[in-house]
């Protein structure tokens, strides 16, 4: 199948690079001419693990390349995938601008019938007006069909996710779509559901609020099991046993960030808005998730006191490990507010120091090794789970703070290894862990 993909950020990457990969030969189209001609050397403009290695040996097969020319990209293409940007608007809404962008360069350069598939985010009801845009400007009879293809992949995971994902979504109003899109990802061998268009888009909506939902409520419950002493990490391994729960995004923690929950819930309350229903759950699940960032800020204040002149330093950056992404990135408001409350903040991260400069306030120390990170800090904080904070020996963190004192966002050490480190350790919804007796008084808190 000869097929073009718009946009080769995190999604429109992953997809071109994985439809190549099973036999199609691909064409990916970016504005951006720096990420295109970067991509035409065989390097991937974002950390995503095994993806590099796919583009090169795709690049080398000739099932893929990369372009910024339209008419070049659209020339004889059966499919054609958008997978451009939808960010929040300032009221919460989806900003729709690059899809439409998009539609008017399709029309303007398509010469052939086409289908039309949709892998961006999308308000309920924009593929039907993705149809309408570029119909209206299209000068020769064409035939233009829509489906919807909404995308599950997690950044860190994309590639395995686009192997192994639990189902694949395709909706639209013409069977014959349908089928061709059937076909196309057959080879990925995964279960296929079939459904309209406007299910299609609402199913991606759901799916990601509802997720984000979960975690809100292991971290209502987090707050609750501090207070009566219960572990939030007992808690959750009870309660997803039973399957109708389910054992996954029961992780406490410092709250969801990311290019993805925090907009599309933001985007589902503004459609509701415009149904004026007022989708009071999930503005409960944003506000608990705000919470989180500040109870963290909270829990340090309170060991601490004052926090004037304290290094405080900050373990992770990202919003989950495995990316470079910052965007919606818990740290960053973390950081805000040590600032604001007077500490000197340092900040470690083993990948995304360049992309977190230019979204961390400042004054903010930056630093990608982690024992330069922890020598002389008050107080560690960690904020994302990565493997290199979690390996880190415990004697080294003890060693290297100037205090043993470590907080951490993400529950990654078990209280009982942290029991003999003779770090004081903090966590979200379980006990405090005190120094065994021989670590010296921390007479300057
Ligand atoms: N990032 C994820 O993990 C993820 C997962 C599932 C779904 N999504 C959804 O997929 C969509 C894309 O997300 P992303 O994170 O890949 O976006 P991104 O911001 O990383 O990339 C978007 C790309 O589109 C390009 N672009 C913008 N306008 C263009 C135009 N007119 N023509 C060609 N290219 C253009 C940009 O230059 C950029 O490279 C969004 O709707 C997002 O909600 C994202
Ligand atoms: O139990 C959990 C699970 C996740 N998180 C946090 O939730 C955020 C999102 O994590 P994750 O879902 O793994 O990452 P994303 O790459 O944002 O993926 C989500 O958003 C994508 C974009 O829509 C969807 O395609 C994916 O299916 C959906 O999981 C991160 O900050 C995680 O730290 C928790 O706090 N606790």
């Amino acid at each position: 199948m000869h097929i073009a993909v718009i946009g080769t950020g995190y999604v429109g990457l992953v997809t071109g690079v994985c439809l190549a990969e099973i036999g199609n030969t691909v064409t990916c189209l970016d504005v951006d001419e720096e990420k295109v001609s970067l991509l035409k050397s065989g390097r991937s403009p974002i950390y995503e693990e095994g993806l590099e290695e796919l583009l090169t040996k795709n690049l080398r097969k000739g099932n893929i390349q990369f372009t910024t020319d339209y008419r070049e990209g659209l020339a004889g293409k059966e499919v054609i995938y958008i997978a451009v940007g939808t960010p929040e608007r300032p009221d919460g809404s989806a900003e729709l601008k690059y899809i439409e962008s998009v539609c008017r360069a399709i029309s303007e350069n398509v010469r052939q019938d086409v289908v039309i598939v949709t892998k961006s985010t999308v308000p309920v009801g924009t593929n039907q007006y993705i149809k309408d845009l570029i119909e209206a400007r299209l000068t020769p009879p064409i035939t233009i069909s829509v489906v919807s293809n909404p995308e599950f992949l997690r950044q860190g995971t994309a590639v395995h996710d686009t192997f192994h994902g639990d189902r694949i979504v395709i909706g639209s109003e013409d069977s014959w779509a349908l089928e061709l899109l059937e076909a196309i990802n057959q080879p990925f061998q995964l279960p296929i559901v079939k459904t309209d268009l406007r299910s299609a888009e609402m199913i991606k909506y759901a799916s990601n609020a509802f997720l984000a939902a979960k975690i809100s409520f292991i971290n209502e419950m987090s707050h609750l099991c501090a207070q009566v002493g219960a572990n939030v990490d007992n808690v959750a391994a009870g309660m997803g046993m039973d399957k109708r729960i389910g054992k996954k995004f029961l992780h406490a923690g410092v709250g969801y960030g990311g290019s993805c929950f925090p907009k599309d819930t933001n985007a589902l309350i503004a459609m509701g808005k415009q149904f004026d229903y007022q989708m009071p759950l999930l503005e409960s699940v944003q506000q608990v998730n705000e919470m989180q960032r500040k109870r963290m800020v909270d829990m340090i204040t309170t060991r601490l006191g004052s926090l004037d002149n304290k290094v405080v330093v900050l373990l992770g950056l990202t919003f989950k490990p495995n990316t470079d992404d910052m965007r919606e990135a818990p740290s960053i408001r973390v950081a805000e507010e040590l600032l604001r409350t007077g500490a000197v903040v340092k900040a470690y991260d083993p990948v995304a120091i360049p992309s977190a400069k230019t979204v961390m306030p400042e004054p903010v120390l930056f630093t990608s090794d982690l024992e330069e990170a922890l020598q002389g800090a008050d107080a560690a904080v960690i904020m994302t789970d990565w493997q290199q904070i979690k390996s880190f020996p415990l004697e080294e963190y003890r060693r290297l703070l100037v205090h043993p004192l470590l907080f951490d966002g993400r529950n990654c050490f078990t209280l009982a290894e942290m029991k003999n480190s003779g770090i004081e350790y903090h966590s979200i919804g379980r006990p405090v862990v005190n120094p065994q007796e021989t670590i010296s008084p921390m007479t300057s808190y």
